[in-house]
């Protein structure tokens, strides 16, 4: 049965079976416990209002910085117990039953699993329960410092998602707990050692339900993603709790976790530590539609303040694009044969587009035979203004006036000039001055400068002075602005949209056909950058600001705040007056290197979006999850070796997840055959449950509109979530006008932008024309098929070719 590979699902519900009334009384157990911690809460307001007022009354109880630190306190402990109230409906989660044990060794992820039954624990087939710990989203001390609740995050706390049957260790029952509020819902148990009877305090264990994780898996799904806390299992949790060395590595097919376990991970190593990581994590996504649908899971956790996600549309400040190349340019873009045109383009862009004529003339030579400036005329001088190609046309002539003699450097000069300059390895638009000095050594050199003086210190003031009048007049600034422009990326980028330009850029590296393509792609935006980025143009604006180089940003680390101790109530508390946009914005301008990069879909980057990553994670320590049977990008070989430059010789630590805790294992059959077409010999993960219900088929033929809008209102009436109905990328508009006025349960999806989320229901609209879209279109495809919780539609279109049961080709055995 496919639910045997679920650690929990492993789990027997015991010998015991439920006799009227033990459920309530167990409720009624776990209720007296909830009551107990919310009175300790209220003691601790109180206490902290009590020192407050205490304060206030003696006038001068400690020094003023003390005063703020109660004062602080009494408004966090009240902020605390306001979130319980209102935010975590079940902030008590879970309960473990444990029999006496030994000392055990603290494993490298600081956690006890390895802890075994003192040898006295088990006498027969008989136990008592020693200890019992209850878990939840944070953790709360009694008075006497012994823990009511222990932070699911503590090493103590991992014995409650690791334990399994096969290696129980000290755990006899695990227990999970569903509340609302102040109110105990209901219970559902684990026994963990069904051949003992145990006891606690003298009475056998009660065993009540059947699991927490079937309850978990068949609830319906809202457009926000849920944390999964109460039901992480054994091998995500390895996962969550794995060292942040380096590099962790997770590899997993659909629906195995890999995204939940990477947001429960960023909040565990919050919690492991807070200081190292308040250098930022940031959480890299592949589209904008599952930042939307994750970006709630990690304050659910109790975290917010230092985590960034962020789409890979999104990575560069002032960026937002969610807008998608056709495949063929996308492939263009994300591959590192980019890296050279860009380097190219840039040069090209500061060259211009032609010879241009412009000259500065200055005035003749003042009284002490110095240089003056006056009256410069530019002639032709284009510096880009409205053109579209950036600065185009440079002045090829500078002339000047020095010592009563015109003295002039033409268009090799300024040529040779400027190739010296860029010989430099500093990014261009850095390389001014040291362009600048050059001109000024060139002209001070043909003036004869070095000549007229012998006498090493007059020189020296002569040159500085021969400088100084050159280089604070306007007409003088003029030229250098046309001749060395401060570039842009956005224009750099724009000026790529010339495709004679930048046929000269990509000499070598692209054919005509790509370059023409490339170029095409590109006239969506101004001559200044400005218009519709797509994804792939992100990664491309970031390689270029590394090119030009970009103002140096003042880094702002938060600091470290020593409130966050005063509480007494294990936890730090995140700024609460920030929106989860202001935060957002204010960690991408304070930050470029973060502590922790987090990769989700990391099989989808581009070798160009690899680097772009890498740039944001220097120093940090990573973690990446992926999959690289749902991969979209056409040359893996190609997108590993940018990952590989990305992470440099980090050591990497793998791991693997391998139950499918989304589709139900009809669903799972089915997709599993798109993906041996796909990847063969690649083995799907196992799906933990079944639900009887097999996918259907249909034929819409040319007629699509009817017949996705009758099976969405089909599916509307099966399920009780969401519906999501995803459409070949170039479909999508007319998609949504197919379903409009269904309601905001049905989301209609490019197959892109399926990736990561799921729906009770999917309708996979024309698979073969999916397949068709690109050289990755069939691991799109297996994508699509792996988003249903429920119920599953494939709706065959003209391209299809559907057998007598309306199964596609493609999805035939
Ligand atoms: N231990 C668990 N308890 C309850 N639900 C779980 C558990 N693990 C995963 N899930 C649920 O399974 C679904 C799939 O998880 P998730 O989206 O993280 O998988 P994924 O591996 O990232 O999938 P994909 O590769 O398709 O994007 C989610 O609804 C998630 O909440």
């Amino acid at each position: 049965m496919a639910a045997q590979n679920a650690t929990h699902a492993q789990v027997a519900t015991g010998p015991q079976s439920e006799p009227d009334g033990v459920r309530d009384r167990e409720i009624g157990t776990e209720q007296q416990h909830l009551d107990r911690v919310y009175r300790r809460l209220e003691e601790k307001i109180h206490e902290a209002e009590f020192l407050m007022d205490d304060a206030a009354k003696r006038g001068q109880v400690g020094t003023p910085g003390a005063l703020a630190e109660r004062d602080a306190q009494v408004f966090r402990a009240g902020v605390h117990l306001n979130r319980l109230n209102s935010e975590f409906e079940d902030f008590l989660f879970g309960r473990i039953d444990l029999l006496l044990g030994k000392d055990g060794k603290k494993g490298p992820d600081g956690a006890y699993t390895s802890v075994d039954p003192a040898d006295d624990a088990v006498r027969g087939d008989r136990a008592e329960i020693a200890e019992t710990l209850h878990i939840g989203r944070i953790g709360v001390l009694d008075a006497d410092y012994s823990p009511l609740v222990i932070d699911w995050r503590a090493p103590a706390a991992a014995p409650f998602y690791r334990a399994t049957p096969v290696a129980p260790g000290r755990v006899v029952r695990r227990r999970v707990i569903r509340s609302k509020g102040r109110r105990v819902l209901g219970v559902e148990d684990d026994l963990l050692r069904p051949e003992l009877t145990a006891t606690l305090g003298g009475d056998t264990l009660p065993v009540v339900g059947d699991g927490a994780l079937m309850a978990a898996l068949g609830q319906a799904r809202s457009h926000t993603m849920r944390d999964i806390v109460s039901s992480i299992q054994a091998e995500q949790d390895m996962v969550i709790r794995a060292p942040a060395a380096s590099v962790t590595e997770v590899e997993g097919g659909p629906g195995t976790g890999k995204t939940a376990v990477a947001l429960h991970r960023a909040a565990y190593l919050l919690y492991q530590d807070r200081r190292r990581y308040a250098g930022g994590i940031l959480v890299v996504s592949p589209t904008p539609l599952l930042v939307a649908y994750t970006e709630g899971v990690l304050p659910s956790l109790g975290e917010e303040g230092q985590v960034a996600i962020r789409a890979v549309g999104s990575l560069v400040d002032g960026a937002e694009a969610d807008t998608y190349d056709e495949p063929a340019v996308a492939r263009i873009k994300g591959s590192s044969r980019m890296l050279k045109v860009l380097r190219k383009a840039v040069r090209g862009a500061l060259e211009g587009s032609g010879p241009g004529t412009a000259a500065v003339r200055p005035a003749p030579a003042g009284e002490d035979g110095q240089l003056s400036l006056d009256g410069a005329l530019a002639e032709g001088n284009g510096n880009g203004g409205g053109r579209r190609g950036g600065p185009a046309g440079p002045p090829d002539r500078l002339r000047v006036v020095a010592f009563g003699a015109r003295i002039e450097l033409g268009a090799e000069d300024l040529k040779r000039i400027r190739n010296t300059a860029l010989g430099g390895t500093a990014p261009v638009n850095l390389l001014r001055p040291r362009a600048r000095r050059l001109i000024l050594d060139a002209l001070w050199s043909r003036a004869g400068g070095p000549k007229r003086y012998t006498d090493p210190e007059l020189a020296a003031e002569a040159r500085s002075a021969f400088d100084e009048d050159i280089t604070t007049e306007d007409d003088f600034l003029a030229f250098l602005d046309a001749w060395w422009p401060e570039l842009t990326p956005r224009q750099v980028l724009a000026g790529m949209a010339d495709e004679k330009r930048l046929a000269r850029s990509a000499r070598r590296v692209l054919n005509p056909r790509e370059t023409r393509l490339l170029a095409r792609s590109l006239r969506r935006l101004d001559a200044a950058g400005r218009g519709p980025l797509s994804v792939h143009d992100v990664a491309l604006l970031d390689e270029l600001e590394t090119l030009l180089g970009a103002p140096a940003r003042p880094r702002k680390p938060r600091e470290y705040d020593p409130l966050d101790h005063l509480t007494g109530l294990e936890e730090l508390m995140p700024q609460r007056s920030e929106s989860r946009r202001e935060r957002a914005e204010r960690l991408a301008e304070e930050r470029r290197d973060y502590a922790h990069v987090i990769v989700d879909e990391a099989q989808d980057l581009t070798p160009m979006q690899w680097r772009m990553v890498g740039r944001r994670g220097r120093t940090a320590t990573w973690t990446i999850v992926g999959d690289p049977a749902q991969s979209s990008w056409s040359d893996p070989d190609e997108a590993a070796a940018a990952r590989d430059e990305a992470l440099g010789a980090r050591r990497r630590t793998r791991f693997r997840l391998t139950v499918n805790y989304r589709n139900p294992a009809e669903i799972a059959e089915l997709a599993a055959k798109v993906l041996a077409l796909a990847m063969p010999g690649m083995e799907s993960p196992a799906a933990v449950r079944s639900t009887g219900v097999v996918p259907r088929f249909a034929v819409a033929g040319a007629a699509l509109a009817p017949a996705v809008r009758a099976e969405a209102e089909h599916l509307l009436a099966d399920v009780e979530g969401t519906v999501g109905v995803v459409v070949p990328m170039a479909r999508r508009a007319e998609a949504r006008g197919w379903l409009a006025g269904l309601g905001d349960r049905v989301v209609v999806l490019g197959s892109l932008e399926a990736k990561g989320l799921e729906y009770d229901a999917t309708i996979v609209v024309s698979p073969a024309e999916i397949a068709d879209e690109s050289p990755a279109g069939l691991r799109v495809l297996y994508v699509a098929l792996t988003r249903a919780t429920q119920r599953l539609t494939v709706l065959s279109g003209e391209r299809d070719d559907p057998d007598a049961d309306g199964v596609p080709d493609l999805l035939r055995d």
